[in-house]
């Protein structure tokens, strides 16, 4: 059995080489063959990921935050051979770790991940990327690009939900036509959020309904508002029932395009993509990702 490592070490910091001897012992029972590889720069974790497939190994566990996980799912989902994926979360947020119950403390998450088990975990594409989140367009997606590094570092998820409100207050609409298997929805809108987990932007009860592997997309469509009517949303947002509130088109589908007079920006897995317009669907459980064996199903 070979398991392939991908580290970026700056996620890490300065225990960035504990974590690694940590995961080498630890996965020295169950694998004969383990390769340490470390990220130096944009596009390493993906072509990594990518060498594993070709290369047989049995499993790829990527060490960073959610900008490496997305790398390394990119760098898996064109392949044949698909390794079974471990994640050990060293980012800030760290969405994909929280929606899978994966713990945040990486020696923790390293040390259950012997008796974790591989589980099918959806997968979205879109146009010709991977993501394993969520798809963001709008005013507030484009303001996630304005949180700073220290900003994340000294206020976590709470960072982007205050550029969020700034946006609000300062954003335009923009108008788009919504595409999928039940209809089609056209309108203006600050926002339209497409997750495939519960957990975006560090808040788990975003999509309440969404599992990992439903086969679906969660979309949310934030439609324009006066001010005193998105102050109403919030509440909504934090008990997890934003599907249920008029100012919001909930829509679940397997399939997504979407259109619009201007190029806007796509937000994917919180890094800036190609603009629209996009088609997305949903990979039905096509990775096997390691979650820990309490994992609800
Ligand atoms: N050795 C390295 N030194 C500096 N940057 C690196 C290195 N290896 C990869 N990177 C860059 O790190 C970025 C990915 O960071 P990632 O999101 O995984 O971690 P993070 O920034 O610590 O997490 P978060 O965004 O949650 O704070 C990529 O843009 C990649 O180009």
């Amino acid at each position: 059995m070979k398991a392939m490592i991908i580290l970026n070490p700056s996620s890490g910091k300065e225990k960035a080489n504990d974590y690694a001897e940590k995961i080498e012992e630890t996965l020295r029972s169950k694998y004969e063959e383990i390769e340490i590889r470390k990220t130096e720069k944009e596009g390493d974790a993906a072509a990594f990921a990518t060498e594993a497939c070709v290369g047989m190994y049995d499993a790829v566990i990527a060490m960073g935050g959610d900008g490496t996980i997305n790398e390394a799912i990119n760098g898996l989902a064109e392949q044949e051979h698909r390794p079974a994926f471990g994640i050990i979360p060293l980012g800030t947020i760290n969405d994909f770790a929280r929606a899978l119950n994966i713990p945040l403390d990486p020696y923790k998450a390293i040390s259950i991940l012997e008796e974790q088990n591989p589980r099918p975990v959806d997968i979205g594409k879109v146009n010709e990327s991977y993501f394993a989140n969520v798809l963001a367009v709008g005013a507030i997606a484009e303001a996630s690009y304005n949180v700073s590094a220290e900003q994340k570092t000294r206020l976590g998820p709470l960072a982007y939900f205050m550029e969020g409100a700034k946006s609000f207050l300062n954003g335009e609409a923009i108008e788009i036509s919504v595409e999928h298997e039940g209809g089609k929805w056209e309108g203006e809108t600050y926002l339209l959020l497409t997750a495939l987990t519960n957990s975006v932007g560090g808040f788990e009860a975003l999509a309440p309904e969404a599992d990992v592997n439903d086969g679906e997309f969660h979309t949310f469509i934030i439609k324009k508002l006066s001010i005193p009517k998105i102050a109403t949303l919030i509440p909504s947002l934090l008990k997890g029932e934003l599907e249920e509130s008029k100012e919001v088109e909930y829509i679940r589908s397997s399939y997504l395009n979407v259109t619009s007079d201007k190029a806007h920006v796509v937000n994917i897995d919180g890094e800036e993509g190609e603009p629209l317009p996009f088609s997305g669907k949903v990979l039905p459980g096509h990775l096997d990702i390691f979650v820990p064996s309490n994992q609800k199903t």
